[in-house]
C-alpha cells in the first residue's frame, strides 16, 4: 500500500491508467481460462466462435499487459529518480547543525540501502499488478460459475490473508530491527574506510574492531534477517496450504454439498491450477515488498526530520561586495550533549569591517571553528543576531548572506572540478593561480576539471586556495589553513597572500595557532571556553 501511494505521488492519472489496463489484462487472462474450460466440453459447431474469442482475448490480454507494464516501468523509475533528487535537495537544505547531529552513517544508509530497496520493489510493481489482476479475474470467473462457491473460497482466502498478515507484520518488525542494525553497520564501514591506517597498524585494535563491532552488528543483522525471512516463508507456506485446501475442498467436498456439473468442476480446477503461478510470484515478492515498506518508513522519517530543520532556499539576490559592517550581537550557540558536557559559545559581540585581517586564536576546543560556522551563516544563532550592513539576517536571507564568504575549513572537501565558478577565461586564470601556488607542475585544469586531486594534504589545501581566489568573494575565512604547509609556503601565505587579499579590499578571518605570524594581523580575537577573552587591534 505504501508503495502504491509512493507511486501515486508521481502521477495519479498514469497510475490509474496502468492499473486499469493491468486489470483488463488480468481479466482477459482469466477469460482465456474460462474459454479453455468451455472449449473442453464444446460442440464442434461452437469451436469456431470459441477460437475467435480466444484469439481476441489473447490479443487484448497481451496489448493491455504491455501498455500497463510500460507505463508502470516508466513511473517506477521516475519515482525513484525523484526520490533521489528530493533526498539530495532536502539534505542540502537542512541546517548544518541538524545534519551533524544526525550523523553521516544513517543518512548514507538511507541514500544507498533504502533508496535501492525501494527501487527494487518498485521495479517489480508492474509485474505484481498483472499478477494481482489475474487473480482478481480468476476470482471473478469463479463467481460467475457459482457465487456460493465464490463466497466460500473468498471467506477462506480472507481468513488466511488475516492470519498471514499477522505473520507478515512480525516479519516486517524483524526487518525493521535489521534496518536499524544497518545504520550501525554503516558507521563501522566508515571506520574501515576512514580508519584503515589505524586498523592496519595495530593488530589487537583491528581484531577487537572485527570481533566487538563488525561481527556483533553483522550477526545481529543476520539474525534479524533470518527471522524475518523465515516468517515470510512461513506466511507463504501457510498461504499455499490454504490454497491447496481450497482446491481439495472444491474437488472432493464440494460435489457432496452441491450438485456441480463436471464441466463447472473442471473449470474450477483449471482456474485454481492457473492461479498457482501468479500467487507464487506474489508470495516470492513478499520479502522485497516488506523491505521496501521498512525502507520507505526510514526515508519518510529522515525526510520529516530534515524538513523540520529546513532552511528557506531561494535563488540568492546579488551580493554586497561594498559592504561596510558585519556585527554579531549577543550571538550564542550550544552543542547539546549531556547536561555537564554542553558547550556554549557566547554571547559574542563583535564587528568586522572591510579590508581587515582578523586572527581568531585560542586553545583547542575554545570555539574558533564554531564561531567561524556562525559567522559564515552555516549555523543559525541560538540567540542574538547577525547584522550585515545594519540589516539583521533572517531565515529568508541567510542563503544570500552566505554568498559573501569564501571559506576553507579544517575538514575541507576538494571537488575535482571548479563547480559553480563562472569566470571568463577560467582555465587561464586557474593556471595563473596554480603557478602562484607552485602546483602547475602537478595539476592541470582543462574546462574547469582538475587533472588530479591525488596530492599531498598540503598540496590539496593549496588547491582550496585556488578555488577561494576564483570565487572572489568579499570575506575570506581560513580555518588553520597553514597548519600543514611547509615553512616556505606558510611564510608565503601569511606575508604575501593575506596582504594581497587585504589590498583587494577583502576581509580575512584566519583561525591560527601560528603565533609566530600574529604580527600579520590587524586584529586578534582570542577565545577561551566559548567566550572572547580579548579583541585587540595591532598595527594601529
Ligand atoms: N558537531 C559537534 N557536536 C558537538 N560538540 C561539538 C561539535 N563540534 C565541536 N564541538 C565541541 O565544541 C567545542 C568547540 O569546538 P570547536 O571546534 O569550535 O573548537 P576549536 O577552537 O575550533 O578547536 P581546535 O583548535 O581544536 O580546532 C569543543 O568542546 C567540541 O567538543
Amino acid at each position: 500500500m505504501q508503495l502504491l501511494s509512493f507511486l501515486l505521488r508521481s502521477s495519479r492519472k498514469q497510475v490509474a491508467i496502468a492499473i486499469f489496463t493491468g486489470f483488463l489484462s488480468g481479466i482477459s487472462s482469466a477469460g482465456l481460462i474460462a474459454l479453455i474450460s468451455r472449449a473442453i466440453g464444446a460442440k464442434e459447431a461452437e469451436m469456431g466462435t470459441v477460437a475467435g474469442a480466444f484469439i481476441g482475448l489473447a490479443a487484448i490480454s497481451l496489448v493491455t499487459s504491455v501498455i500497463s507494464q510500460v507505463i508502470l516501468i516508466r513511473l517506477a523509475q521516475d519515482a525513484v529518480f525523484h526520490l533521489r533528487m528530493r533526498l539530495g535537495r532536502q539534505i542540502l537544505a537542512s541546517e548544518l547543525n541538524h545534519l551533524e547531529r544526525l550523523g553521516s552513517a544513517p543518512v548514507m544508509a538511507t541514500l544507498t540501502e533504502d533508496v535501492q530497496a525501494v527501487a527494487t520493489a518498485v521495479s517489480s510493481f508492474p509485474f505484481l499488478c498483472i499478477d494481482l489482476a489475474t487473480i482478481v479475474g480468476c476470482f471473478a470467473y469463479i463467481g460467475w460459475l457459482s457465487w456460493i462457491v465464490f463466497l466460500m473460497v473468498m471467506g477462506l482466502f480472507i481468513a488466511s490473508f488475516v492470519a498471514c498478515q499477522w505473520i507478515l507484520n512480525q516479519g516486517r518488525k524483524r526487518l525493521a530491527y535489521a534496518r536499524d542494525d544497518q545504520d550501525i553497520l554503516f558507521k563501522h564501514f566508515r571506520a574501515i574506510t576512514d580508519g584503515i591506517k589505524e586498523l592496519k597498524l595495530h593488530y589487537p585494535r583491528r581484531q577487537m574492531f572485527l570481533s566487538d563491532d563488525l561481527e556483533v552488528t553483522s550477526a545481529s543483522f543476520r539474525r534479524h534477517n533470518v527471522d524475518a525471512l523465515v516468517l515470510f516463508a512461513a506466511a507463504a507456506s501457510f498461504g499455499k496450504l490454504i490454497f491447496f485446501f481450497a482446491i481439495g475442498f472444491v474437488l472432493f467436498a464440494l460435489p457432496n454439498i452441491l450438485s456441480v456439473p463436471l464441466q463447472t468442476l473442471s473449470g474450477y480446477v483449471l482456474t485454481f491450477t492457473y492461479l498457482i503461478l501468479p500467487l507464487d510470484k506474489i508470495v516470492l515478492k513478499l520479502p522485497v515488498l516488506g523491505q521496501a515498506s521498512v525502507s520507505l518508513d526510514k526515508i519518510n522519517a529522515l525526510g520529516l526530520s530534515l524538513k523540520s530543520r529546513s532552511e528557506a532556499i531561494a535563488v540568492p539576490a546579488p551580493t554586497h561586495p561594498d559592504w561596510s559592517s558585519l556585527e554579531l550581537r549577543h550571538v550564542t550557540h550550544t552543542y547539546y550533549q549531556t547536561e555537564d558536557s554542553n558547550f556554549v559559545l557566547g554571547p559574542i559581540d563583535l564587528t568586522l569591517r572591510p579590508g581587515e585581517i582578523v586572527f581568531v586564536v585560542g586553545g583547542n576546543g575554545s570555539g574558533k571553528s564554531t564561531l567561524a560556522k556562525l559567522l559564515t551563516g552555516l549555523y543559525v544563532p541560538e540567540s542574538g543576531a547577525i547584522v550585515f550592513d545594519g540589516h539583521p539576517i533572517s531565515e529568508r536571507d541567510r542563503e544570500w548572506y552566505r554568498q559573501h564568504f569564501s571559506a576553507v575549513f579544517a575538514d575541507f572537501y576538494l571537488f575535482d572540478r571548479l563547480l559553480g565558478i563562472d569566470a571568463p577565461n577560467l582555465d587561464a586564470q586557474a593556471h595563473s593561480y596554480l603557478k602562484q601556488l607552485h602546483l602547475d607542475h602537478k595539476v592541470q585544469i582543462v574546462e574547469g576539471h582538475l587533472s588530479t586531486t591525488k596530492l599531498s594534504q598540503g598540496q590539496r589545501k593549496r588547491l582550496t586556495l585556488l578555488t577561494a581566489y576564483l570565487e572572489d568573494r568579499p570575506i575570506y575565512l581560513f580555518d588553520e589553513w597553514a597548519s600543514d604547509q611547509d615553512p616556505v609556503f606558510r611564510e608565503l601565505f601569511y606575508q604575501e597572500f593575506l596582504p594581497k587579499l587585504k589590498h583587494q579590499g577583502k576581509t580575512i578571518l584566519v583561525i591560527s595557532h601560528d603565533d609566530h605570524y600574529f604580527q600579520s594581523a590587524d586584529r586578534i580575537i582570542k577565545l577561551d571556553y566559548g567566550q572572547i577573552e580579548y579583541d585587540r587591534r595591532l598595527n594601529a
